[in-house]
């Protein structure tokens, strides 16, 4: 019998990304999707990972649009629908200015609304609304698991805390979402973060004392990633109340 090297199984497993098994029940479920921002990186990205999923994109919003309705796509998506007209869940990965009008708008129509940009706005914009939001500057679940621990690394031990990331070029604000939420929550000593090539995507977290050193990195090969889990989310939050949820409620109900 031919023996199948360890490494070799891995990486004939490993070459499409699979959701988690605590994730099936909720991926199962079916939406109508309306993805704001759809021309840009992380649009295409959701585009890509919901048609490979067989969900229903419903509408999608561009910047050179102002009545709602999907036009003008760079992909080949046939959707013409108002998102008031049936969309069941909208996720925006446009810019945070676009972002405040949008939750007023899902609010207006009573849709539940994942906020995915960073840069420029804040949670708490976001209380007065009485649709499920949910406000995630990362939605890795890989990651918001780190986070966690992160947090209660932080607190348990006494470290010096230093946080850094890395990404593409294009990225527009600096630091990343992601590196504001964690040092509002756990205050570190020194924050870092580098610029480089088209797809980059790295979030670390280092702490160091006279007896040991903890260190935690998440890299992100692909926005699929993104896209991918920003969809499981989706299908979470039509689920739930009118509420502002971060990614820790979500991590927290079903992992
Ligand atoms: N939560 C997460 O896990 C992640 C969050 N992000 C965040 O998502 C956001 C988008 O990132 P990325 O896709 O890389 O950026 P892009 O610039 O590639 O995409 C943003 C898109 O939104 C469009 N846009 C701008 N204003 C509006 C508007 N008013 N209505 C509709 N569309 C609009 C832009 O058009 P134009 O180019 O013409 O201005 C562009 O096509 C950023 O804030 C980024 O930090 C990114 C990755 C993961
Ligand atoms: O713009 C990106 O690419 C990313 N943005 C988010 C952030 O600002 O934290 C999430 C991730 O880092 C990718």
């Amino acid at each position: 019998m031919q023996k199948i090297l360890y490494h070799e199984l891995k990486y004939q497993q490993s070459t499409q990304y699979t959701t988690p098994f605590y994730l099936l029940n909720v991926i199962n479920l079916d939406m109508k999707l309306c993805i704001i921002g759809a021309n840009g990186r992380m649009g295409q990205a959701i585009i890509e990972s919901a048609q490979q999923q067989n969900i229903n994109i419903h509408s999608v919003v561009v910047k050179e649009c102002t009545d709602y309705v999907g036009h003008k796509l760079s992909k080949e998506v046939k959707i013409l629908h108002k998102v008031e007209d049936g969309a069941d869940i909208i996720i925006d990965f446009s810019n945070s200015q676009a972002s405040k009008s949008n939750v007023e708008y899902a609010n207006k129509y009573q849709i539940p609304i994942l906020i995915g940009t960073t840069e420029g706005h804040k949670k708490s914009d976001y209380n007065k609304f009485n649709i499920p939001i949910m406000w995630a500057p990362n939605t890795s679940i890989t990651w918001n698991i780190m986070e966690n621990a992160i947090e209660k690394i932080s607190l348990a031990s006494k470290l010096a805390i230093q946080i850094g990331e890395v990404h593409h070029k294009n990225k527009k604000d600096d630091p990343s979402g992601t590196t504001k939420q964690l040092d509002d929550k756990i205050n570190a000593d020194k924050v870092w973060s580098l610029r480089v090539g088209k797809n980059m995507s790295m979030h670390q977290f280092m702490g160091i004392n006279d007896l040991e050193i903890a260190r935690l990195e998440h890299q992100v090969l692909d926005r699929q990633l993104y896209a991918h889990d920003a969809l499981v989310i989706c299908k979470w939050l039509i689920m739930q109340k009118n509420q502002l949820f971060i990614m820790q409620d979500f991590i927290n109900e079903i992992i």
